[in-house]
């Protein structure tokens, strides 16, 4: 079976970084500038400190992991983030449209995960226009700075058969139900954020170690 990939989102605290880079997430997430306010929205400054000291960390252990900002808007916003804080993933997770992956994709040399609304029909849009992994969240532009939100499985499966790229899995997932939504999906990526949180911004290490833990057999 091919290696399940972990993103760990929203993080806030160098100790998180640390932790989530040690306990094998493959992805860190940062949301940096999101344009509805939510508890995890961090400012281009502080975001840059924190994806620094996530370089320096994999540079010092070796330990292989890549970083993500979470963010929402028009191109030329969206392309100063990625010309500052260089990460190694973007992640759209607003009203942006095939247009903005294709005006980033000519801009930069950067990977693009793309959220699918909830209702959109045609995912596949936005692999042609060179999303490299799609998103079926339970949260969106709508209700960002929601809790207890719960992933559409029959929608995920949906959009999972109608593109050829990785479809990432994400929304309510946590250490307790994470082997059964995987049992049921089996998605290439899932993301989790509030799930290993002890509150909003401040992952719980035993949550993550947890999760981990219940998916070692798949990663
Ligand atoms: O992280 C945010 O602030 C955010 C804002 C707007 C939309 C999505 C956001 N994060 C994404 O939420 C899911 C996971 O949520 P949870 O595990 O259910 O709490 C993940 O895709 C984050 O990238």
């Amino acid at each position: 079976m091919k290696k399940l990939l972990v993103k760990i989102c929203g993080l806030m605290r160098e100790e998180d970084v640390d932790h989530c880079i040690n306990s094998g997430a493959d992805i860190v997430g940062f949301v940096v500038d999101y344009p509805v306010a939510v508890p995890w929205n961090l400012d281009i400054k502080r975001a840059g400190e924190l994806i620094d000291h996530f370089r320096k960390k994999i540079e010092e252990t070796g330990i292989k992991c890549e970083c993500c900002i979470v963010s929402g808007g028009n191109i030329e916003k969206l392309s100063n983030l990625i010309s500052v804080l260089k990460p190694d993933y973007i992640q759209l997770h607003y009203k942006e449209d095939e247009d903005t992956i294709i005006g980033l994709k000519k801009l930069h040399s950067i990977k693009i995960i793309k959220t699918v609304p909830e209702g959109c029909d045609d995912a596949k849009a936005f692999e042609k226009a060179g999303a490299d992994i799609l998103l079926v969240d339970a949260r969106n532009a709508e209700n960002a700075a929601s809790s207890g939100c719960s992933l559409n499985e029959e929608f995920y499966k949906n959009v999972r058969a109608s593109v050829d790229i990785p479809v990432m899995a994400a929304g309510g997932i946590n250490p307790s139900n994470v082997k059964d939504i995987i049992d049921r999906l089996s998605p290439e990526l899932i993301d989790i954020m509030t799930g290993v949180e002890e509150s909003f911004g401040i992952k719980s290490q035993k949550k993550i170690n947890d999760l981990m833990d219940n998916i070692k057999d798949y990663i």
